[in-house]
């Protein structure tokens, strides 16, 4: 970490990729100062591989069931990240459960937005499970990863009002908006710690 130049952020995405992108485009407008070295994914035909493409970002995706083992898979994953002299793991909906493999490798440098003012609705539907409960707000958490499901040190929270009127897509869209800022001004604060901390 003490290394010059940019902290290399490796994003993880298994779906769309709105965050990532966010992300991308945060970096070129210099209110993020890192790189986003590589777009990993464990859904070869996820969208967020085409914004990858379009942004000039280097990718790397994997079929995790051709592996024998979380494990394997993750030592895969762990490779590439290596060869990308990666710093700092960003989870942007990145669907699948992180293993010790990359926990003790990236100890305290793996970061998860999560759709959800956690320890309220963690999993995998965040946001229906909001709406579904009649809530009137919920939000957006922004949390280390550890080897617990949503469980690790909560950076960052926004909330976000559920209106009478709101649609399952419109909040979707509200918490989406959310978090393409939030994202990156939690990242960069982080950075800045991790900085201070290896300097
Ligand atoms: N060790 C951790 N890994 C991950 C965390 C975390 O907090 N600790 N956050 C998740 C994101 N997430 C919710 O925020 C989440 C993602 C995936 C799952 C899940 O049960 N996935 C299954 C199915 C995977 C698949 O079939 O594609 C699984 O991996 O077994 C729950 C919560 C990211 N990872
Ligand atoms: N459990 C993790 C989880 O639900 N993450 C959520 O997946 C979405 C990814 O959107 P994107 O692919 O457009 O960035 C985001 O809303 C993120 O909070």
């Amino acid at each position: 970490m003490s290394k010059a130049g940019p902290i290399r952020l490796a994003v993880f995405a298994s779906g769309s990729g709105s965050n990532f992108e966010a992300l991308v485009k945060a970096i070129r407008k210099q209110t993020l100062e890192a790189e986003v070295a590589l777009l990993v994914s464990d859904k070869p035909d996820a969208f967020a591989l085409t914004r990858a493409d379009t942004l000039a970002v280097p990718s790397v995706s994997f079929y995790p069931k051709q592996f024998p083992s979380k494990e394997v898979f993750e030592r895969e994953v762990l490779d590439h990240l290596k060869e990308a002299d990666i710093d700092l793991i960003v989870l942007a909906g990145y669907m699948r459960i992180i293993g010790q493999t990359l926990l003790e490798a990236f100890d305290n440098r793996i970061i998860n937005i999560h759709p959800s003012l956690l320890p309220l609705y963690p999993g995998k539907q965040g946001i229906q499970d909001a709406f579904d409960a009649g809530d009137k707000e919920t939000g957006v958490t922004v949390h280390l990863v550890d080897e617990g499901i949503d469980t690790g040190t909560i950076l960052a929270q926004e909330k976000v009002v559920i209106d009478p009127d709101d649609t399952i897509e419109s909040l979707e869209e509200k918490i989406h908006a959310v978090e393409h800022v939030l994202y990156p001004e939690v990242i960069q604060t982080y950075i800045k710690k991790l900085q201070k901390e290896y300097a």
